[in-house]
Order: C-alpha cells, then structure tokens, then sequence
C-alpha cells in the first residue's frame, strides 16, 4: 500500500488505529483452545470484530515465534486471512530486524516476498546498510525505531552529543537520506507525549507509528496535539487495551467496543484538524 491509498483509508474511515495482534496463549479465552489453532482462532475473530475501526493491524513476531513452527504457521495464516478478507487494511509485521546488509536483504525477503506484508519495524542500530535492503521493495515500508515507548529509551535514544542533539534526533536525520515519507516511517512511543514537537521538526512529513496507548499509558490527545500533520501522519496502535479487554466468551464483542471507542476519539481528532485546514 503506498502513501496515497494509507491517507485515503485514514480519511475514508475517520480512523488512524492499528490494532496489535500480540496474543498470547496464557491469556486468550479458555474455550478457544478446544481450537485446532487457538492462536489463528483467537486473531481471526479479533480482526473480524474490530476491522471496522481500524486502517491497520501490527502482529508483533515474539508472540508467534515463541511457539515455533506452530506459531509461525498462526503468523502465516493471520497475514492470509487479512490479505483475503481485509486487503485495504495496512499490515505491519513488528519484528524489529536489521544486521549486515546481505542478512537484513533475507528479511526483507521474508517479509516483503513471503509474507508480503506492507511494512516492518527496523532497528536502526547497525546504519544504513542494515536498512536499506528494506527500502528496495515499491510500496513497502520501512518502520524505523526512533523514540520508543519504554523506560529503556533513556539509555540510548534520549542522551545528547555535544551539541545538545539528541540520539533519536539523529537518528530521524541521518536516515532521511536512505528513504523517504513514501517508504519510510517512524516508531515514536505515546508515552513520550511532550517530544512529539521535536520530532515533528526532524521529521514533519513522515508518518509515525505510535504504540503506547492503552496498556502504557500514553495519552492520545497529546500525541495527536504536537504529532498530526495535514495528512494526519500518524498510526497509534494499542494491542492489549483491545485484544484484552475481555478474556471471557464476549472477547470479540469487548474489543470491538475498545477499538470502537479510541477509533470515536480519532474521529474528533480528525474533525479538529479539517477544521485547522
Ligand atoms: O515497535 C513497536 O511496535 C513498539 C515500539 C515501542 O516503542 N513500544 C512498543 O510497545 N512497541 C510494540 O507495540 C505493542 C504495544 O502493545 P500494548 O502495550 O499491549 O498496546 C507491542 O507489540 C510492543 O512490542
């Protein structure tokens, strides 16, 4: 999916919501696992009760691989179905990969001509030849990790050069020059509400992936108050907030109304900013 055809979703359904299929067997309802695949049983009936409400889903790998062959076979049959029933929704694997240039173009090839999803999450660690095997696909995505939510993005991405700029900072210039905001995007968490105008300066077009709603805590009001462009320019993903936010009988039902209600808050985000225009 190229930029055009994400913005056109986005407006079309008044939502920029990613749903995250992070499931884990130990905490999806007990009576699916009477299912030959739980895992594929539990994502299909999430996907097909919060579809409405959301212009993208973001399987994280951790959650399938840790059950082997049988959780890649779940990944696999999420993506299909998706691709199947659900072709205009945005799919981002959240796999966090990048290594030497000739590794980093098999993930591509994984991700991009296998599983054929639109987009990955990419540690940028290791510079540009870690990333830009990825960016060699037309109409795929390269999520590159700037600012993450989690207390461990002080460590490294929020220290400063002696020039006072910041690590994320340079991270968000410096990878500009490998890619643009039509394949290129940038994971910044909620949770970092108050940085979102810095980011906007280094980086005013791209679109952000922002995770960190629900579970974490980060509001989305100040992410859309300091991060939306004209284009909106973001995607804010919540994975346990929704997928959990019943684990009895009524799972579907409880996260279509969760996806339901951050996708009503989208929806007046979006009216703020036509009324900005
Ligand atoms: O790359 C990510 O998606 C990501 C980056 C980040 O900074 N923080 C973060 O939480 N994530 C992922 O986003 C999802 C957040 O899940 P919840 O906290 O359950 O909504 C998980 O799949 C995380 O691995």
């Amino acid at each position: 999916m190229n930029r055009q055809q994400l913005i056109k979703q986005i407006f079309d359904k008044k939502s920029f919501l990613c749903v995250g299929l992070d499931p884990d067997i130990k905490k999806i309802p007990p009576h699916l696992l009477h299912e030959e695949d739980p895992i594929f049983a539990f994502n299909k009936a999430i996907i097909d009760a919060t579809a409405p409400y959301c212009v993208a889903y973001k399987p994280n790998l951790a959650f399938y691989e840790c059950r082997g062959v049988e959780g890649l076979t779940s990944f696999e049959k999420t993506v299909s179905y998706l691709k199947a029933h659900y072709p205009n929704h945005f799919i981002i694997a959240d796999a966090k990969r990048g290594d030497i240039g000739n590794t980093s173009a098999m993930y591509a090839k994984t991700f991009f001509e296998e599983y054929d999803v639109d987009a990955l999450t990419v540690a940028p660690y290791m510079g540009e030849d870690s990333v830009t095997p990825f960016l060699e696909y037309e109409d795929k995505w390269v999520v590159v990790l700037a600012l993450t939510s989690n207390k461990g993005s002080h460590d490294f991405q929020l220290t400063e050069d002696k020039n006072g700029e910041k690590l994320f900072e340079k991270v968000i210039k410096t990878s500009q020059s490998w890619g643009t905001d039509q394949n290129m995007m940038y994971v910044v968490g909620a949770t970092q509400g108050n940085m979102f105008e810095a980011i906007r300066k280094v980086a005013p077009h791209h679109f952000l992936l922002v995770p960190g709603v629900g579970a974490q805590g980060g509001s989305l009001q100040d992410v859309c108050q300091y991060g939306m462009t004209k284009d909106c320019g973001l995607l804010v993903n919540s994975s346990r907030g929704i997928i959990y936010a019943s684990q009895g009988e009524d799972f579907a039902d409880a996260a279509a109304k969760s996806a339901m209600n951050l996708q009503q808050e989208m929806e007046k985000e979006l009216e703020r900013l036509s009324s900005r225009k």
